[in-house]
């Protein structure tokens, strides 16, 4: 019996998808993820069907509780799915050991969380730096991209200079998403960016999002319960009680 040649080792980076549509951007298919609830468990998604293009704004609309948050934890592969499949670039983050996780969602995906997670003792050109010990880069090329990141989100050099609590929250908001997209990501992950932010601020913030999809060719998922912002986005999602449908 002839032997068979070894197993190719790696990541699934070495055996990406050959659907063509998901070898780019974000694809999630047939996910479903449960919590525990007492005796049973609550299902948050139900065979859960999603693909966003590099280049492409989706947003997910749809009540508290109906699984925004869980789809963008499962999507950002910090939680894993009870079953189906998470591609990011047409790798299935499901296959991956912890730490080629991390280094995925360190090198492919950029993350918006709902709470402003600034760290309170740096100015916000800093907030982008410190990401740079881990990535190596040399100091003047890093500063200078964070400075011309900073400045394309609307931050002038004076405000990249000041602390959290020197910025207004659509100024922090703004600050995050110049440090989601320091890593370069092709995905974008945005959870509720304007639940601190009046209506007028929100607007900007979202209009940024679309602007910074269309720049950066990012695959960017915004999710919202705030129907009033969703006029930006190229496809609307709807939620309901872990079942994602297209609203427009
Ligand atoms: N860690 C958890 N353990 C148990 N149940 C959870 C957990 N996280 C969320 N849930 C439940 O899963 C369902 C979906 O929650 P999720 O936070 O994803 O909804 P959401 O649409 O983001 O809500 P909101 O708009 O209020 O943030 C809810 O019924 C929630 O109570």
């Amino acid at each position: 019996m002839t032997p068979r040649p070894p197993a190719p080792e790696g990541p699934a980076v070495t055996a990406p998808t050959t659907d063509t549509s998901l070898r780019t951007g974000l694809a999630l298919r047939g996910v479903t993820l449960s919590y525990p609830d007492g005796e049973n468990r609550l299902v948050a998604l139900d065979d859960v069907e999603l693909s966003v293009a590099p280049g492409e704004f989706a947003a997910v609309a749809g009540p508290s509780g109906s699984g925004k948050s869980s789809l963008l934890a499962v999507a950002a592969t910090l939680l894993r799915p009870d079953r189906g499949e998470v591609l990011v670039d047409g790798v299935d983050a499901g296959a991956l050991g912890e730490r080629e996780r991390t280094a995925l969602r360190r090198e492919r995906l950029g993350i918006v969380f709902q709470q402003s997670n600034l760290l309170a003792s740096l100015t916000a050109v800093e907030q982008l730096l410190v990401l740079e010990s881990v990535r190596g880069r040399r100091p003047a090329r890093a500063r200078a991209r964070a400075g011309e990141l900073l400045e394309s989100v609307g931050l002038s050099g004076a405000e990249q200079r000041r602390r959290p609590h020197q910025l207004s929250g659509g100024e922090r908001q703004r600050v995050n998403i110049a440090r989601a997209l320091f890593g370069s990501p092709s995905v974008l992950l945005v959870d509720e960016p304007t639940s601190a932010l009046d209506h007028e601020r929100g607007a900007q913030v979202v209009e940024l999002l679309a602007e910074v999809t269309r720049t950066h060719r990012t695959a960017t998922v915004m999710v919202t319960h705030d129907r009033d912002l969703l006029g930006r986005a190229d496809r609307v999602l709807e939620m309901h009680d872990g079942r994602l449908s297209r609203a427009r």
